[in-house]
């Protein structure tokens, strides 16, 4: 079961919807949210521009690949979301960053994952991306700051973890096809993800009995989960649920907004939740290891 949460009563009784999120994150980590703040027409400009894009010839969009910033487009069949499996999922995407202009002292200084963005040449699709991308990231600010409270921690203490994180915005196309694979089982990587789907079916979530369940829809709501740099770093107090995007009967297209904490953050069992099952690590180094072991597709 997967909750449904109203965000915009989170003003007025924080301490009650923070316990509502942090319920869901204990027990599935996924919760649909409605009232989330991101405005119905910046979620469209955001549809339209990655529509614009994908329709691009390949040779265009290649041009922008993406690269070791984890910024750009991923083609077809270069992705393995579930490490396990022999099958490549059948999706193509593009990642925008954090947006820093070249002479960035953090570029220039070689700090991982910063880099500027790799734009297509399309009216409006920077703008249309950067829109998301902010609104997005206000809110899952606000999501982060719930799970403190959850955690009987200071509302603020994520703030200084997440002011210039390595958040990625993906727009996700999926092609139609009969059976197979959209996007492999996997848990997310970093600390929320936060979803839009255009409400075609597809997405499943492993749940604990073993069974895949559909994830219901809901127009212009924005699902939202924990990865897995979360469950570390809450000391496993939530979980990370694996879900896979079956292959769909008519072309689907998704928009993932994965908000992980700066690259410096240091990632430890969170004040309260008990010995440190592991290791400190950076939030940078952990990002890294996940993203290598998903673009490595044999030949
Ligand atoms: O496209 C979707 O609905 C889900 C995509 C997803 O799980 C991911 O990219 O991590
Ligand atoms: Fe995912």
């Amino acid at each position: 079961m997967i909750p449904v949460i109203d965000w915009s009563r989170y003003g007025a009784a924080p301490d009650v919807v923070a316990a509502e999120i942090g319920l869901a994150f204990r027990e599935t980590g996924f919760a649909t949210l409605v009232g989330h703040g991101v405005p119905e027409e910046v979620m469209a400009a955001a549809y339209d521009a990655a529509d614009g894009f994908f329709a691009l010839p390949a040779a265009e969009k290649a041009r922008i690949a993406i690269d070791i910033t984890n910024r750009g487009w991923a083609a077809t069949g270069t992705e393995r979301l579930d490490e396990t499996s022999g099958e490549v999922d059948a999706k193509e995407a593009f990642n925008v960053g954090w947006d820093l202009p070249p002479n960035d002292p953090r570029i220039i200084g070689g700090e991982p994952f910063r880099a500027v963005n790799r734009w297509p040449d399309l009216q409006g699709f920077r703008d249309a991306a950067l829109g998301y991308f902010d609104a997005a990231h206000r809110l899952g600010v606000s999501v982060q700051s719930a799970i403190a409270r959850d955690l009987a921690l200071p509302p603020d203490y994520f703030d200084g973890h997440f002011d210039a994180p390595m958040a990625t915005l993906r727009f996700l196309k999926y092609p139609a096809g009969d059976g197979g694979i959209g996007a492999g089982a996997h848990s997310d990587y970093g600390s929320i993800t936060l979803l839009s789907t255009d409400g075609e079916a597809g997405l499943q979530v492993l749940g604990k009995d073993g069974e895949w369940l559909d994830v219901p829809f809901q127009p212009g709501a924005l699902i939202v989960n924990i990865g897995d740099c979360l469950m570390r770093w809450s000391n496993d107090l939530y979980v990370s649920t694996k879900h896979r995007v079956l292959r769909p009967k008519r072309v689907r297209r998704s928009i993932a907004f994965f908000l992980d904490p700066n690259p410096d953050s240091v990632i430890s069992a969170l004040p309260g939740t008990g010995a440190a099952k592991y290791p400190p690590i950076s939030a940078a180094e952990y990002l890294r290891s996940r993203l290598d072991a998903t673009y490595e597709v044999p030949a």
